[in-house]
């Protein structure tokens, strides 16, 4: 009996055949590949690299299988932990190579040749397109050339009083948690986001409007889908991607984010347009702006540190003259001809408002947790803004900030301990010779510059688990490492937003500190970290706030209480003797002078018990001679 026979007599066998056959045919297809990579030269090169022992097809993915954000974070910590300095790991046979020393993360952030994102930055295509995070080769020049100056310090001073009025409309908002436990990162995240809507788009969320905190939070999912499509293999591959849960999210989501920035976008350009044919282009142009910076963009030298094109736009003091938003720069730009299509206008729109706003509301949200945390640190801060601001509750100056030094020392040290950016990842477009170990990581290699891990180093600080703001004193910091705190990452492809983000950090901070006190019973060790993209604490921003009038009123019965049980106060003056003298702050010129006594622990106890009501009382015995020869109920009698 032929086959064909046996065929014929069974039908099933030959349903069975056609779908067996491919699924074979396939096998062997990936299974021939998975061996031609296994011998590929980037494969024989990255398995010299320290690392964990990869399983068949898997690598070492199968690490990741069923683990949630926080626990996959706690495993990379390990990983760095166990492999020192550089470690790799395969993710079916693709290497990825962790860099925890600054002079191996030197080598590559501070050379113009691996500007290259890594692969994985394409989940962020759907949402951000080809804008600055993601762009490469000259695209990625050109734009970074256009969007930097919008960025420029005198730019800056223009937005202090939005931040000022935003942060203020939040220390409103958050009045309403007073004296409960809550989370303090939604409020953060909305606040940014206004922000963002009229400082990088030009335009204000209006208060009967949610749509900025349905884009946070859309933003906020986003993070989170783009996150797991690192490490969850059905995610990670576009064919079985299209058919997920997730990807319904996803449009949904982006629904949202888009639909906002198109509409700010059509809005702006309009009104642009409409202006311009009336012959009303804004003086001077954005195009001057550009221009009056010489064509010098180069990536700075090792020996310039982390100085970037926005240092040296700085210097050539470029883009003064007017109140710049972003958005209006790349119209205007696209208007006089540059190179920018809309779409393009909306991707950089799209990168700018995802960049500003996870990552300040993320670095915020730390800043206050570690403040309501470390009290003393708390109350030096409070102390400094009390020297710049005594009582008054007035705006902010640019001026101000520039005063806010120890407030600058702890938003610093808080981006040390929490980089809201915890890693940064590249492809190597070379072979790279790295320091430590003398490797070479092969060409195609990711790499992931582990930010979080550096910044925790002992070579580099002396208790670096231990929240300490003096970190950022002067005489620390000159013999340090210059890539031994990179938050904003550094070299050529460094956060454009850098200096918006810190100035906007100090007003927001001091208008908070300025209006609550931060109380939280938690420590460090409970702050639950989750790496998706953005650094949070799975387990909440949970602080509690007292708004500081209370507070002060508390702090002065206490403290006043306290001197007064224990000291008797003496002045030979009177009140006519205070010469009053009132800089900013109401005091004595004369000095608040002053005799003090200590009271014997018998005598407060007498004095304390003279001031309660009750009979008057005789030299010696008191009020015992009332009591004396009486019975029991004649006793209590006299006292009724
Ligand atoms: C605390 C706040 C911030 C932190 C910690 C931060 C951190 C970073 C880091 C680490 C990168 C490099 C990412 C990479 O190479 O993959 C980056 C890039 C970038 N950041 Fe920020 N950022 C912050 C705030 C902002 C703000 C407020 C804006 C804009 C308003 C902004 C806009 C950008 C842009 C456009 C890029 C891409 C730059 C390029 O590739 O040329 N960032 N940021």
């Amino acid at each position: 009996m032929g086959v064909e026979d046996v065929i014929l007599r069974h039908p099933w066998m030959y349903s069975l055949g056609m779908m067996v056959t491919p699924l074979l045919v396939g096998g062997l297809i990936a299974l021939a590949y998975y061996l031609y990579e296994q011998n590929s030269r980037t494969y024989i090169m990255a398995k010299k690299i320290p690392g964990p022992t990869p399983i068949p097809f898997f690598g070492n993915a199968h690490i990741a299988l069923g683990l949630n954000n926080h626990e996959l974070f706690e495993i990379a910590i390990r990983l760095a932990n166990v492999y020192g300095n550089v470690a790799r790991v395969m993710f079916g046979n693709k290497p990825i190579v962790f860099l925890m020393h600054p002079d191996d993360v030197e080598i590559i952030l501070n050379s113009n040749v691996h500007l290259e994102k890594a692969d994985e930055y394409r989940f962020f295509k759907p949402w951000l397109g080809d804008g600055l995070l993601v762009s490469k080769g000259d695209k990625w020049r050109t734009h970074r050339k256009i969007i930097a100056p919008a960025f420029h310090q005198n730019v800056l001073k223009t937005f202090v009083n939005i931040f000022n009025s935003n942060s203020r409309a939040v220390v409103e908002r958050l009045k309403k948690e007073t004296g409960k436990v809550f989370d303090v990162h939604d409020y953060m995240s909305e606040v940014t986001v206004d922000i963002l809507l009229e400082t990088a788009m030009g335009t204000a969320r209006t208060s009967q409007n949610h749509d900025g905190f349905e884009y946070a939070m859309a933003v906020m999912k986003m993070c989170d889908i783009i996150h797991q499509r690192h490490y969850k293999l059905d995610l990670r591959y576009d064919p079985l991607f299209y058919f997920t849960q997730t990807r319904k999210e996803q449009i949904k989501h982006l629904g949202t984010i888009h639909g906002l920035t198109t509409k700010v976008f059509q809005d702006k350009k309009a009104f642009f347009v409409k202006n311009a044919q009336e012959g009303k282009l804004p003086k001077p142009s954005f195009e001057d702006i550009v221009n009056d910076k010489a064509d010098d963009f180069v990536a700075p030298s090792p020996t310039k540190g982390l100085r970037d094109d926005l240092d040296e736009q700085d210097e050539n003091d470029v883009g003064e003259k007017r109140r710049l938003a972003f958005l209006d720069l790349m119209i205007e730009t696209a208007y006089l001809g540059s190179n920018l299509s809309d779409s393009e206008i909306k991707e950089e729109v799209d990168t700018i408002m995802f960049e500003g706003h996870d990552t300040t509301a993320a670095g915020s949200s730390f800043c206050l947790c570690l403040l309501a945390i470390h009290k003393d640190i708390q109350e030096k801060v409070y102390q400094e803004q009390q020297q710049i601001f005594g009582d008054s509750g007035r705006f902010a100056t640019y001026a101000d900030t520039v005063e806010m030094k120890y407030l600058e020392r702890v938003i610093l040290e808080s981006l040390r301990l929490y980089p809201p950016v915890p890693i940064i990842a590249r492809k190597l477009n070379e072979d790279v010779k790295i320091v430590t170990g003398n490797h070479v990581i092969p060409k195609g290699t990711t790499v992931v510059v582990g930010t979080i891990y550096i910044h925790r180093q002992n070579d580099f600080y002396e208790n670096p688990d231990v929240f300490d703001p003096d970190n950022f004193l002067p005489e620390r910091t000159q013999n340090r490492h210059h890539y031994s705190f990179i938050p904003f990452s550094a070299g050529p492809r460094s956060c454009v937003g850098r200096k918006f983000a810190m100035l906007k950090l100090k007003v927001l901070l001091s208008t908070i500190i300025r209006n609550f006190h931060l109380k939280s019973n938690l420590t460090e060790k409970d702050f639950q970290l989750q790496g998706d993209i953005i650094l949070k604490r799975a387990d909440g921003f949970r602080l509690e706030i007292e708004p500081r009038q209370k507070f002060a009123m508390l702090k002065l019965k206490v403290l006043l209480s306290t001197i007064i049980r224990n000291f008797h106060l003496k002045s030979n003056l009177t009140e006519k003797d205070f010469q009053l003298q009132g800089d900013i702050i109401l005091k004595r010129a004369d000095g608040f002078r002053l005799e003090i006594e200590p009271r014997q622990k018998s005598q407060r106890i007498t004095k304390m018990g003279h001031a309660l009501p009750g009979p008057p009382t005789l030299p010696f015995v008191g009020n015992a001679h009332i009591l004396m020869g009486k019975t029991h109920s004649a006793k209590s009698k006299d006292f009724q």
